[in-house]
């Protein structure tokens, strides 16, 4: 299938066997390693489209569930899609519904034909199938879909996740089937199977027979230990073909994203810097600062004195902690952008560290600096 997402291998770091590429989508082309910052609503919380260029973003995320309930993709469909709904014109990735089913909403019942639960909002019944999420991703028109699938709970039986993985495959094929337009959009497969080796190697070879653009590897960041997703990782990606992304869902944090890369991972998303933000917790190259802290009061400093962009060169900590202490929404967005940039030039000193083959050696001087390694 020549889709018209399409992945640009360009180098391998020597010491690491991490990924330096390019992914060309019908909105543009982004480098990887890459972090997505995450716009569920149709917004990255508090920042314009502006702003997210500005601090370095060249694709966003939305998703597939959320947008059904609220506004429903028949305006977004009637907007003319997604990118003209919310003025964004470079790429969009849209989530399945597959992880928020899972995780929003209880009473939930599962069967071939798709996933039967209640609207979290306000307890409706409701049922999204593979052939439903396709439909609400098609009306969006997302330059990058991900395929219907079953994120089970972690940990989860070895029988169950067997099952599970088997479903998630066919789910993926009915998906491939009901994608409207796949030589203008990519629709990638997502490889479940928790912790087990042979669940995950029978997952990525029933999605690489069916020749997705690209994939991703689901399943994890949901309360597992860091070492048990770094090995899933390990043998999981070696099953994945070189010349297609791959993209590790809901992940993360500063050491997250590092260690993803250094595993073959390409591209990342959270809700972790926006999330965080907003409650005036900041990433750092010295570490998390919490900004309410009593002794910002009188610091004149920027948050991150090694950190260039528009929050650290124009505000300082005592200001910033008044606005967030005085629940000012200014405060927020100054933290929000803060901490956006701080993950997309993290990934930008990534991918010089694979140019210069010395993505450990990096790893080693970010986590010192960063406080990782303190016991
Ligand atoms: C660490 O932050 C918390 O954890 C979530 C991120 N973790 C995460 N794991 C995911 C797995 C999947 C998956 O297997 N399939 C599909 N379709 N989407 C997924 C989305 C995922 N997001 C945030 O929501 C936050 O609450
Ligand atoms: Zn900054």
């Amino acid at each position: 299938m020549t889709a018209a997402v399409r992945y640009e291998l360009i180098k391998t770091c020597k010491q690491s066997g991490a990924r330096l590429g390019k992914v060309h989508t019908p909105h543009g082309v982004f480098e990887t390693p890459v972090f997505m910052p995450v716009g569920t609503l149709a917004t990255v919380k508090t920042m314009s489209p502006e702003e997210l260029k500005d601090l370095g973003a060249n694709i966003i995320l939305s998703n597939t569930y959320h947008l059904w309930l609220r506004p429903g993709h028949e305006i977004i469909r009637e907007a003319g899609g997604l990118h003209k709904f919310m003025n964004w014109d470079r790429s969009i990735l849209t989530d399945s519904g597959g992880f928020q089913v899972f995780s929003l909403s209880d009473l939930r019942k599962i069967t071939e034909e798709g996933v039967h639960f209640r609207n979290h909002l306000n307890g409706e019944k409701l049922f999204l199938s593979p052939e439903g999420a396709m439909e609400i991703q098609n009306a969006l028109g997302s330059d990058i879909m991900m395929a219907f699938d079953e994120c089970p709970p972690y940990p989860a039986e070895y029988e169950y996740m067997k099952s599970s993985v088997e479903r998630t495959s066919r789910w993926a094929e009915r998906c491939l089937a009901a994608h409207e337009r796949p030589n203008d959009q990519g629709l990638f497969g997502i490889v479940q199977g928790g912790e087990y080796e042979d669940l995950r190697r029978q997952s990525a070879e029933d999605l690489v027979s069916l020749d997705f653009p690209g994939y991703a590897v689901g399943g994890l960041s949901v309360g597992e230990p860091k070492d048990v997703m770094n090995r899933v990782l390990e043998f999981t990606t070696p099953y994945l073909p070189d010349n297609k992304p791959r993209y590790l869902m809901g992940v993360g944090s500063p050491d997250s994203l590092i260690d993803g890369a250094i595993r073959g991972i390409d591209m990342f998303d959270c809700v972790l810097p926006t999330r965080i933000a907003r409650n005036g917790t900041l990433m750092t190259s010295q570490g998390r600062l919490v900004v309410r802290n009593a002794k910002y009061a009188r610091d004149f400093r920027p948050l991150d004195e090694n950190c260039d962009c528009y929050t650290c060169r124009n505000y300082s900590r005592a200001y910033i902690r008044h606005l967030v202490k005085s629940n000012e929404t200014f405060g927020f967005r100054l933290t929000s952008y803060h901490n956006l940039y701080f993950l997309v030039n993290l990934m930008e000193q990534v991918k010089q560290a694979i140019r210069e083959d010395r993505l450990l050696d990096f790893r080693e001087e970010f986590f010192e600096q960063y406080g990782f390694n303190k016991p």
